[in-house]
């Protein structure tokens, strides 16, 4: 169970299903497709009973991992990345969140000091150049919505026409604050260094960069993409059922939003990658219900590289402060929502386990349950830092095939768009990136950018 009171909420939905956990379970072995009951009855296994049984539990474990083994075979992927997150101020107030910071603190005539931050364009650029150096080739880049941030220079136009644009649509001018992040396009611009793969812009963020505009999501996406922009994070999406948005993210888009955003991405070209937020007020009905959203979309577009569970890092957040949570997911609700991932999402071929969200230990055990694809390297984290996560900022290549290998499976490194993949031999050691601008091989953190030969 998760730590919520979940029949509190007064839900509409609930995991109640008029199918049983042994013909759930037959279909996801023949590899059949799952309806939304046969979905319940393995995520919660068995309606009929209460709690988690752990002998079917591991049937459904079994079920996943031998799907995985079939779909994508036994190597593990993991990418040479940096998390390089432009502000942390935003205007959105989720409750499960603890990454932003209320963003009047971030105004000019504020002396409250908020712990965030706003980075320029010239910042974001020299942190991207420095990691690029240590042989990285994807930057993922999420952020706050900061009312300062606009699209392009026609966006800052159109919006500042309105008469009360800080009611109106969200903007005040950067003179406004104590540091101007400048445009969406200008802040990708500056992350596209020697080619590396830009990862950023959720649907939420693509609302963002065309409020107060009658432009189509694919018309910003493909502005997005001129300005340097590679493909597109599906975060945002939470839960995808409007019963439980309405109590941990009022103020988000709405479902039906972030799959216009999501397909509008995918319109102007771009992967896309998709994820749940679980663990918190949601029951079992609403996960499962998410699924069927993501499998719907990647039936009508087929563009979602990966699929992300991300449990709820409960510590820090305003849901627990205030009573609407006393905890996080469990650990068979872990290993469950991976398995039930795998076997509800038939045409998405990789489920990613983080280890930020999980750690290790839970990251590892879970790649035996339908996930193959451990992450990245990151090298810093700011989300679940802040609401509480203890799990760290970075993992080495040598960390990572230390890990593959300890639990009988091939290390690869990957591109992010899971088209390039090198496999990495655990007997030739110490191991390094290969596959970014400037990667040779060596470890990253003995190729650090030293700043008296930068500019080579
Ligand atoms: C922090 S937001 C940044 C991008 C943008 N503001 C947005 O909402 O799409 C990115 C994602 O982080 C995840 N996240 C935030 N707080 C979290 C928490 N406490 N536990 C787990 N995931 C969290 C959510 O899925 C959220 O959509
Ligand atoms: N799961 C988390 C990710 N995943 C994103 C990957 O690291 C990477 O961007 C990938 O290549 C996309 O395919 N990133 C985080 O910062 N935190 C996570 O929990
Ligand atoms: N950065 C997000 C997660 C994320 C980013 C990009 C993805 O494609 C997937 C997940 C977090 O830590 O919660
Ligand atoms: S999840 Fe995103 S939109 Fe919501 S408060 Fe956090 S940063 Fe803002």
């Amino acid at each position: 169970m998760t730590g919520a009171a979940r029949d509190d909420f007064g839900f509409d939905h609930v995991p109640e299903t008029d199918q049983s956990f042994e013909n759930a379970l037959a279909k996801a072995r023949a590899g059949e497709r799952l309806t939304v009951a046969d979905g319940v009855e393995l995520m919660t296994t068995g309606t009929d009973r209460e709690g988690i049984d752990p002998v079917r539990k591991e049937l459904v474990l079994e079920a996943a991992d031998r799907r995985r083994a079939e779909v994508v075979g036994d190597d593990v992927t993991f990418v040479a990345n940096l998390n390089n997150n432009v502000t942390t101020a935003c205007t959105t107030g989720c409750l499960f969140c603890n990454f932003k910071n209320t963003a009047h603190l971030f105004e000019a005539d504020s002396d409250v000091d908020h712990g965030g931050f706003t980075k320029t364009p010239e910042e974001s650029r020299d942190i991207v150049a420095d990691a690029v150096e240590m042989g990285i080739y994807e930057v993922t880049s999420v952020s706050g919505l900061h009312p300062a941030l606009v699209l392009d220079e026609e966006h800052r136009e159109i919006l500042e026409s309105y008469d009360n644009p800080a009611a109106e649509v969200n903007y005040k001018p950067p003179e406004a604050y104590d540091t101007d992040p400048s445009t969406y396009a200008a802040q990708l611009d500056a992350m596209s260094v020697d080619g590396v793969h830009v990862h950023s812009m959720t649907p939420e963020e693509a609302h963002h960069a065309k409020r107060g505009t009658d432009w189509s999501y694919e018309a910003v996406y493909r502005r997005l993409a001129d300005a340097g922009l590679d493909s597109a994070p599906g975060t945002a999406a939470e839960i995808l059922v409007p019963e439980v948005r309405d109590v941990i993210c009022p103020g988000k888009i709405g479902t039906d939003e972030w799959v216009a955003g999501m397909e509008g991405a995918m319109e102007a070209g771009l992967d896309v990658t998709a994820t749940i937020m679980y663990g918190h007020v949601e029951n079992e009905m609403h996960r499962v219900m998410h699924l069927d959203v993501v499998r719907d979309l990647q039936d009508r577009y087929g563009g979602i590289t990966e699929f992300v569970p991300l449990s709820f890092v409960y510590q820090n957040t305003p849901l627990y402060d205030r009573g609407l949570v006393t905890g996080g997911a469990s650990d068979d609700e872990d290993e469950l929502m991976v398995a039930v991932s795998r076997l509800y999402l038939d045409n998405v071929d990789h489920i990613q386990s983080s280890w930020v969200k999980f750690g290790n230990a839970k990251a590892l055990k879970l790649l035996n349950c339908g996930a193959d694809d451990l992450m990245g390297t990151i090298l810093s984290e700011e989300i679940t830092k802040r609401a509480g996560g203890e799990f760290g900022e970075f993992r080495s290549f040598d960390e990572y095939v230390d890990m593959i290998t300890a639990i009988g499976r091939r290390p690869v490194e990957r591109s992010t768009d899971y088209r390039t993949r090198r496999p990495l031999d655990p007997d030739e050691g110490p191991h390094g990136p290969r596959l970014g601008p400037r990667a040779d091989g060596t470890p990253m953190l003995e190729r650090r950018r030293d700043p008296a030969t930068a500019d080579d």
